[in-house]
């Protein structure tokens, strides 16, 4: 039997991932939390797990180097790979937001400057609400961004809301929720349906 190939974010979601697998009874004895690896085999049912970084789960699954994947909403907004997006996934949960200073200096006659990681999804936010804008592209701790002077909001994603408040900053609008989601590449979701399709039966066991 060939392999199924899962893309994995590493980071936050692979955590959880990986205790979903052990309690479907598809156990990577090899992982752990602190392990440096980055390929997981399951010879039982012939499951292989890579992790990748989370802006390039959707690369490794549209290419077919990876028959699944597992990421966050977030990623699939930004990346619009061309793939299946299958299952919510229920954890990884968190929310997109336009946030900013709680001392806010008003903007007049210049274009709102919006600091982000992910710059197709604040700029396809502000153009659906018909407002032009100038995006600044920051790979991580976009919240400084403000406070340095270096935009009027940021567009990032908020869970608790603790880096925020230790900041200084404040939501201003809700953008839209997020969640691990599956995904699969197109040719190996109708090639490998069936273990997909038991897969995804397992996952959803809590
Ligand atoms: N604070 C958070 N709380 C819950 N889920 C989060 C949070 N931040 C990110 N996520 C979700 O977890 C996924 C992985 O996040 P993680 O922080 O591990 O990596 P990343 O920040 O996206 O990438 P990297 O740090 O490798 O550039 C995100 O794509 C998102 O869906
Ligand atoms: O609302 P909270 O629970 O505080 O979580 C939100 C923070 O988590 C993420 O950052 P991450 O830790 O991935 O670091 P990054 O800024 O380098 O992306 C996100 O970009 C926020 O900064």
């Amino acid at each position: 039997m060939e392999y199924l190939s899962v893309a994995l974010s590493k980071g936050r979601l692979a955590e959880i991932t990986f205790d979903r697998f052990q309690k479907m009874g598809v156990t990577f004895v090899e992982y752990s939390p602190k392990s440096r690896k980055l390929i997981f085999m399951n010879e039982k049912y012939n499951i292989k797990v890579v992790l990748v970084k989370s802006g390039d789960v959707t690369t490794y699954v549209e290419q077919g180097a990876c028959d699944i994947g597992i990421v966050g909403k977030d990623n699939l907004l930004e990346k619009k790979a061309d793939i299946y997006e299958i299952m919510d996934l229920g954890f990884g949960k968190c929310k997109f937001v336009v946030a900013a200073l709680k001392k806010r200096i008003p903007v007049e006659h210049r274009t709102i400057r919006v600091a982000t990681k992910y710059p197709n999804v604040a700029q396809d936010y502000f153009y659906k609400k018909g407002e032009g804008v100038e995006i600044i592209y920051l790979s991580g701790s976009v919240e400084l961004a403000p406070i340095m002077g270096l935009s009027d909001v940021i567009v990032d994603i908020v869970e608790t809301g603790t880096t925020l408040r230790e900041n200084g900053l404040q939501v201003i609008e809700d953008i839209c929720p997020i969640s691990a989601r599956l995904i699969a590449n197109r040719v190996s979701f109708k090639a490998k349906s069936s273990r997909i399709q038991k897969l995804m039966k397992g996952l959803q066991t809590k």
